[in-house]
């Protein structure tokens, strides 16, 4: 089997984007024909990211030219997915379709991909004829490369992560409004700011209102970001949690294979002004008392990515922090320490790149496998 013929769509947009500079960084694009679709601008001249000349657009609903594809990997969204691949498949399609989107997390016959940690899942899913692979939710994928080695040693009774999610999350607009928050609060505050003899706390008060006004620029989160934080991110569920809290523990355990028995993983997902770094302070119950030394051990030997922080004041506040590890691969976790509820008490906190490790780096890498594979 030769997997040449690779359909690339929703390349333009934030996270395929991420994963065209990838690929090329990584000169997956010397090892594949590369198709690109478009949803919108069918028959335009197509990208140069393989250094090479690969025609024009073809239309993303274009099924037939989809079925010519060996692999498809899309970066369009979920509502994509929800439309063209069931037509796909119905078609007869038995290519590979890899996917960003949350749609087909679930689904029975698919896999969610994260390899550092479920390469074996991988592995026996290729063997066993799964066509279907997505990548995990940013924050999921990024917490199990973190914690990687502890969950992999079964070292876990529970977790509860605490979330500090970026404007990124929720798509480019998000991040264009975020700065505009930012600017329009200085601006708004800036004669008293530049004044040094003004109170702090008449500047306080200006900003205040100034962000509760309707001059504050909020259209895209639907309340302020920018000096405030939101503490809800996707829709409500019936549970109470909202359904980012709900992913943390089906999708943690169905990437792990650990879904008949699983790891109970929940707690709060909340929006903060950082551009496309997601954080995550967690509580670990382990299940037994280990030396914070051979934790930490534990961790850093997991994967290549992940990154023991000392927990030390300086380390923490310069290696620790989305300012640090953003448009890297880099996994720092750190501020591990035993709380005082007990001996199998600890905390953690990590930063990961929500766009690199937490979307497109797994795609990318499964494409990978499947060519290594073939
Ligand atoms: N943002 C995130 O953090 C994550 C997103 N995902 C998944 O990936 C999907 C895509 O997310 P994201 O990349 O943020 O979405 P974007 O909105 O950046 O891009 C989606 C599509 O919008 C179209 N588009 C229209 N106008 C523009 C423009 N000016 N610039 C670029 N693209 C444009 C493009 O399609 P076309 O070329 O066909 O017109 C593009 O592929 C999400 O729906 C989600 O399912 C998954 C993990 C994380
Ligand atoms: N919901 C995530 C981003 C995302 O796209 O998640 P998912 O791939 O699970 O839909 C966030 O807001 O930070």
């Amino acid at each position: 089997m030769s997997l040449q013929k690779v359909g690339l769509v929703g390349w333009r947009g934030m996270v395929g984007s991420v994963l065209m500079q990838r690929m090329q960084e990584e000169k997956d694009f010397d090892l594949i024909e590369p198709v690109f679709f478009t949803t919108s601008q069918a028959g335009k001249a197509a990208p140069d990211f393989a250094g090479k000349d690969c025609g024009t657009l073809l239309s993303a609903f274009d099924i037939d030219a989809l079925k010519a594809q060996d692999v498809i990997i899309t970066c369009q969204g979920g509502d994509y997915t929800k439309e063209v691949y069931p037509k796909l498949r119905e078609a007869g399609w038995n290519g590979y379709w890899i996917d960003a989107a949350s749609s087909l997390r679930m689904a029975e016959d698919a896999i969610i991909v994260l390899d550092p940690v479920n390469n074996k899942v991988i592995e026996a899913g290729i063997q066993s004829g799964v066509k279907t692979y997505v990548g995990g939710n940013c924050t999921v994928s990024l917490m199990l490369l973190a914690l990687g080695g502890l969950f992999e040693k079964d070292l876990i009774e529970w977790v509860a992560p605490q979330t500090y999610q970026a404007a990124s999350g929720a798509g480019a607009q998000n991040m264009r409004e975020l700065i505009s928050q930012m600017g329009a609060i200085h601006s708004d505050v800036k004669a008293k700011l530049d004044d040094p003899a003004t109170a702090i706390l008449d500047i306080d008060r200006q900003v205040a209102e100034f962000i509760r006004s309707d001059d504050y620029p909020k259209e895209q989160f639907g309340a302020p970001l920018a000096g405030s934080l939101i503490p809800y991110i996707d829709s409500q569920l019936v549970s109470g949690q909202s359904r980012e809290e709900w992913k943390a523990q089906v999708e943690a355990n169905k990437i792990m294979g650990t879904t008949e028995k699983p790891v109970p993983i929940d707690g709060l997902c909340v929006r903060v002004g950082a551009m496309r770094c997601h954080s995550q302070a967690i509580t670990i119950k382990l299940k037994k008392d280990i030396p914070v030394s051979e934790i930490e051990a534990i961790l850093a030997a997991h994967n290549d990515w992940v990154k023991v922080i000392p927990n030390e004041r300086e380390a923490s506040m310069h290696e620790l922090t989305p300012a640090k590890v953003t448009g890297t691969l880099s996994i720092p976790v750190g501020r591990i320490r035993k709380l005082t509820m007990g001996p199998e008490y600890i905390s953690a906190f990590t930063v990961g790149d929500q766009l690199l490790w937490g979307a497109a780096e797994p795609l990318r890498r499964m494409l990978r496998i499947l060519l290594n594979a073939a």
